[in-house]
């Protein structure tokens, strides 16, 4: 009697269901459709590009046993795999299967479009994204992470008479996983768009944030990829983002992980021999936020891992995105075909804030402790701190302890001392306070004068040169320069810094004047 497709899968399905476990039959065997027979060519249907690669580097020798027994040795198995038409970037290319390793030869893999194919267990989504391996793995057993969440009040009882798993001890404990609110997403819930302080120097990226957060997965900014210097919030704006999503459409699963977690998680399911459930706890995810990719540099089998599982989810129309500190460009030690991939979306850059936003951040975090400080004090930290905004928060929530700890209202004496503290790292032992007291002492004149609007001479030429070794050994702008010599602008300090080196080259006396103030500066 002739066997139909279905017949020979079944049989194949006894064979493989006796070599491999229980949680990995189901996660990469039970999705799988037989689809056609042709003499000993078995036809089969898998979800995606991901689930193919995965099934030829894991499982292709028990494959091959089963087609082998079921077909005899001239068996072969084609692989027909579900492209999501409505996403172009995303359409797997041909993957030549490599060569027969002994048994069953297997023919390259065909495409077929989303449309043409016939599984009521895959269903798509609004966007004509293929939904495919990952509703599935939802419902089937799947790798549980880190915490599991409170379940809401009202159903606690309900949860923990029905289905309340014990504990997590691992993050990658095998266990039944049906309702995905158990997993924890990891997310800061400080940190949301309200109090994200927007400004010029991160106007881009938020609104391509925004936009993501209303429709993940469905822009073209997929993924999404911040990238900016240290503390200039790439964290705060991947996790509102990942909030935002968690608010308004409840059911989706974000998780955020920083590249290092990812890392190490990776590693110990080496370890343990349980990289499938790594990978399939990953599938359940409906947004990835990765942090600081660049921590992938150099790490070739974690940077593949993340490789099938960027595919798999930009395939599935699931959002990735990702913060780094540099831009995919200049990312070193990173496949190509990854790298390629991070631009596939849209890369958007966080620059220092400027004055005006810094002044916003000051004011928004005050607000938010309950706490009022004088406009000259904010106007002065603006103006100190300007790189970091991790810095300014420092600089703030040492302010508040001191006035809490000696019950004094926030000054600006109070402000400078707390900035001493926080940022002598940054200006090293030579701060603006340090020159202009050298400076003034060596002409004679008050420190005050330095800052007054008097335009007498001996007084003109101590403020330029003090500006001058302002310029030169600390990292105030320009604009802050100004601002610390009595509000001057930053034309003011380009004139005088102009000028102190003209009359370097031009005035035997003053140029000793200067070496002996660099002394005082430098030590040498
Ligand atoms: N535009 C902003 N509005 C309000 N707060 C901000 C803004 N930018 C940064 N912050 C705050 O600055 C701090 C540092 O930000 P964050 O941790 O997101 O920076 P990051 O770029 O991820 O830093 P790193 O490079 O060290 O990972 C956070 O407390 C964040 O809330």
């Amino acid at each position: 009697m002739q066997k139909d497709c279905r017949t020979v899968w079944a049989n194949c399905l006894r064979v493989i269901r006796s070599s491999v476990g229980e949680q990995s039959f189901r996660t990469w065997f039970e999705p799988i459709v037989p689809v056609g027979l042709q003499k000993n060519l078995l036809i089969i249907q898998v979800p995606s590009q991901f689930f193919y690669e995965w099934l030829e580097e894991h499982y292709v020798d028990v494959l091959k046993k089963a087609i082998v027994q079921e077909l005899g040795s001239e068996g072969q198995l084609e692989y027909s795999i579900v492209v999501d038409q409505g996403n172009e970037q995303a359409r797997p290319r041909t993957v030549n299967l490599p060569a027969t390793r002994g048994g069953a030869p297997h023919r390259p893999p065909t495409h077929t479009p989303m449309a043409a194919q016939v599984r009521p267990m895959a269903p798509q989504q609004p966007n004509g994204a293929a939904q495919p391996a990952q509703q599935n793995f939802a419902g089937a057993n799947s790798a549980a992470y880190p915490k599991r969440q409170t379940p809401p009040a009202a159903a606690a009882a309900v949860a923990a008479a029905a289905v309340a798993p014990p504990p997590l001890r691992n993050p990658f404990e095998v266990r039944a996983v049906s309702d995905r609110s158990y997993l924890d997403s990891q997310l800061n819930q400080n940190y949301t768009f309200t109090n994200y302080i927007e400004g010029s120097c991160n106007r881009l990226a938020r609104s391509a944030g925004w936009a993501v957060a209303n429709k993940p997965g469905t822009t073209s900014f997929n993924p999404l990829m911040i990238y900016g210097g240290v503390g200039l919030g790439k964290t705060h704006l991947v996790q509102a983002i990942g909030n935002h999503i968690k608010e308004h459409s409840g059911n989706k699963f974000v998780l955020y992980v920083s590249a290092e977690k990812f890392t190490n998680q990776f590693i110990e399911s080496l370890k343990t021999n349980s990289v499938q459930d790594f990978g399939n706890f990953y599938l359940l995810v409906d947004i990835l936020i990765l942090d600081d990719v660049q921590f992938l540099a150099g790490k070739d089998r974690t940077q593949e891992m993340f490789f099938h599982i960027f595919n798999h989810l930009h395939q599935a129309g699931k959002q990735v995105i990702m913060t780094s500190d540099v831009p995919p460009r200049e990312l070193k030690g990173f496949e190509e075909r990854l790298l390629s991939r991070f631009k596939w979306g849209l890369t958007a850059d966080l620059q220092s804030p400027d004055f005006e936003t810094r002044v916003a951040i000051i004011m928004n975090k005050m607000q938010a402790d309950g706490i009022d400080i004088p406009p000259q004090v904010v106007e002065y930290l603006a103006y100190s701190v300007e790189t970091n905004v991790r810095e300014l928060e420092g600089v703030l929530i040492s302010l508040i302890a001191q006035s809490s700890l000696t019950r004094r209202e926030i000054d600006l004496e109070m402000a400078k001392q707390a900035l001493r503290h926080i940022i002598e790292d940054v200006e090293a032992e030579v701060n603006l306070d340090f020159i202009q007291k050298t400076v003034a002492e060596h002409f004679g004149i008050a420190v005050d004068l330095l800052k007054a609007k008097t335009r007498k001479k001996e007084v003109v030429t101590a403020r330029q040169v003090a500006m001058y070794f302002a310029k030169e050994h600390t990292n105030h702008s320009l604009k802050s320069i100004g601002y610390h010599f009595g509000g001057r602008d930053h034309s003011t300090v380009i004139h005088s810094v102009q000028t102190v080196s003209d009359l370097i080259d031009s005035d035997k006396t003053f140029r000793t004047t200067i070496q002996e103030l660099r002394k005082k500066f430098t030590g040498k």
